[in-house]
């Protein structure tokens, strides 16, 4: 199924599945000595959350870093994905620090404090979701693979795509502050997770076709060390 040497997929029933064999990559990454792992938000990671809360695993000596934040929301904001975090996992679950960009900081000052924060945590373990046009973290297509942290703009088919958690469309932020693709590439291991049909195309995309900025997911090929958990109805075009 996986003709791509590179990325090696495991494809599991559903998302309650992908939440269970994930959680089996978190633990052992612990077991490992995890120190640092990046964390991302968006419906798909919320069933390896589930496990997490649910379980006995220790974080109070792992620092966790957020991929990204929308603009203009406060962290209390229940659109936020600083308030996801604390709601899905770490009320229940405490680290030892947790960092997340602040959608309400200017944008030289965060970029430049959220770049040094990943500069001084390499990342152990860095969990991914994917849109369906393949962004990873908010670097949506024609990012430059060598981005770092910075401010980004939604295109509409995020806009569009995220719209189910607001009142309207016109209520998601346009731009977020996300941390960059080669950011994302530095660390140790990464993990993509992808559930349903309407994101077949894009993991097929990113496994399979040309590794090339339009599809942001794709630069994943030239990572040493990356697994993608994906459901059958996201592996239906691989
Ligand atoms: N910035 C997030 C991504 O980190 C997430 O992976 C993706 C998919 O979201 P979902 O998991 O809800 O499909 O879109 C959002 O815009």
């Amino acid at each position: 199924m996986n003709s791509n040497k590179n990325i090696e997929v495991v494809v599991v029933k559903d998302a309650q599945e992908g939440g269970k064999k994930a959680f089996e990559y978190v633990k052992q990454s612990l077991e490992e000595g995890m120190k640092v792992m990046g964390l991302a938000t968006g419906s798909t990671p919320e069933t390896l959350y589930t496990e997490l809360r649910n379980s006995d695993l220790d974080f109070s000596n792992v620092t966790a870093i957020n991929l990204d934040e929308y603009i203009g929301l406060p962290g209390d904001h229940d659109q936020s994905y600083s308030y996801f975090m604390n709601e899905n996992l770490f009320k229940a679950k405490p680290f030892k620090e947790t960092h997340i960009p602040n959608g309400l900081a200017s944008e030289e000052e965060e970029t430049a404090r959220y770049n040094k924060v990943i500069e001084d945590h390499p990342i152990d373990l860095q969990i991914l979701g994917i849109g369906t046009n393949a962004h990873v973290g908010f670097n949506e297509p024609g990012s430059s693979f060598d981005s770092l942290t910075r401010k980004v703009e939604l295109t509409e088919e995020t806009i569009e795509a995220n719209k189910r958690f607001f009142e309207s469309a016109d209520d998601v932020p346009r731009y977020a502050y996300s941390m960059g693709l080669a950011s994302i590439m530095s660390a140790d291991k990464i993990m993509l997770l992808a559930y349903g049909e309407n994101k077949a195309e894009a993991v097929a995309n990113a496994v399979n076709g040309p590794v090339t900025e339009e599809v942001p997911a794709s630069i994943l090929q030239k990572h040493k060390d990356v697994v993608f958990i994906v459901d059958e109805a996201a592996a239906s075009k691989l």
